[in-house]
């Protein structure tokens, strides 16, 4: 049990690098870093297909303390990020009377490389100063210059597509068949919270692949069409944006959430861009401005919808916006039932408390 862990290292694109030990699996593994100041919530995040392809960066100091729970927390049915860095990594030792195993254990299960006992701190300055780039993880490459010749391998997360590789592959029902309301959900790569929103308030939903075509998804006979979260770069997905140009013109309630949210806004006309650093944790502050109040939200994104497009084009009204950097959080289109936000509404109660939007889309569907 009380192995000595290997050494490992991380190196960055622009060749930086930092010293620590293995967590997970030996191995090799890269991706964008990028960092989440969540204080909790570790399986929510690394279950989140959002992340494919990104190696997460934990910016609290203790992880895994609390062990993992298999479904309860889990937002997909397997572990999505590509590496995990964190400062103190409790390996074996856990407190939670109802975890099942380890941390540790999860991510041998799961193939996952990960490094701890590094200066996270550092690491997320050097990172925010620099902007987003890629990395690797190695415990059996321990040699910079050799390990930079595998991190040269690996594609830009400028323009990739990756929601079809996470996207369900069959489409799947969720919910009571006599359940008020029926929602399509085009999966680009669906977390199950999100999901348990619209069966929670008397939704039966059809889960489609993200590929599947306008007519198979409008066969399903909807009252409403959902556009999910999901990974890579918006702007690689015009499949996606001409299936979404007819669900709109269907003049039924479409609701959007963080890549659903940028697809919404391609397929309005209005551009998306890269971001120098991501918006990933729980406290991100958000003014809706229809009621002028401040919105606690929890977000994960790289790629944003551009500011100078959505004040320029007439039928989009501006609802949400983040009032760290003034990036756009939230739209309206003004001619057809559709919206969308940036962020996963936040599912803790209270004053800022932004589940109303899954109540505003079930009220628009009856
Ligand atoms: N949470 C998401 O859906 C992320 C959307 C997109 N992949 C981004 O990084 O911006």
């Amino acid at each position: 049990m009380n192995h000595k862990p290997s050494d490992a290292l991380l190196l960055l694109e622009d060749g930086t690098f930092f010293k620590g030990k293995a967590l997970g699996k030996i191995g090799t593994s890269a991706g964008e870093i990028c960092f989440n100041t969540g204080m909790t919530g570790y399986q929510e995040i690394y279950t989140d297909p959002s992340y494919y392809g990104q190696v997460i960066v934990n910016t609290t100091s203790h992880i895994g303390n609390y062990g993992v729970v298999l479904d309860d927390e889990e937002e997909s049915s397997s572990v999505k990020i590509s590496g995990m860095v964190c400062n103190a990594y409790a390996n074996h030792y856990y407190s939670r009377s109802t975890a099942d195993f380890s941390l540790q254990e999860y991510f041998e299960r799961a193939n996952i490389v990960g490094i701890c006992d590094v200066d996270t701190r550092q690491i997320v300055r050097h990172i925010r100063d620099a902007g987003v780039m890629n990395c690797i993880i190695s415990s059996e490459i321990l040699d910079p210059e050799v390990l930079a010749l595998e991190l040269k391998k690996v594609p830009s997360m400028d323009g990739l597509e990756l929601s079809s590789v996470v996207s369900t592959k069959e489409a799947y029902y969720l919910g009571s068949e006599d359940a008020k309301y029926r929602v399509a959900v085009l999966d680009f790569g669906v977390k199950k919270s999100i999901l348990n929103n619209f069966v929670e308030r008397d939704c039966y939903c059809k889960v489609f692949n993200a590929k599947t075509s306008f007519e198979e998804i409008a066969a399903f006979n909807p009252d409403g069409y959902f556009l999910s979260n999901g990974p890579g770069d918006p702007s690689a997905m015009p499949y996606a944006v001409e299936t979404i140009k007819q669900v709109i013109e269907t003049n039924k309630p479409v609701f959007g959430i963080c890549l659903g949210h940028q697809l919404l806004a391609l397929s309005s006309g209005i551009g998306t861009y890269k971001m120098k650093n991501g918006h990933r944790g729980l406290n991100h502050p958000v003014k809706n401005l229809r009621t002028g109040l401040c919105e606690i939200t929890s977000q994960n994104h790289g790629f944003a919808v551009k500011p100078d497009q959505v004040s320029s084009i007439e039928n989009i009204e501006l609802t949400h916006v983040n009032l760290n950097d003034n990036t756009i959080e939230g739209i309206r289109r003004k001619d057809k039932p559709a919206f969308s936000v940036q962020y996963h509404p936040e599912a803790s109660p209270g004053p800022h408390d932004s589940r109303y939007l899954f109540d505003d889309f079930v009220k628009m569907l009856g």
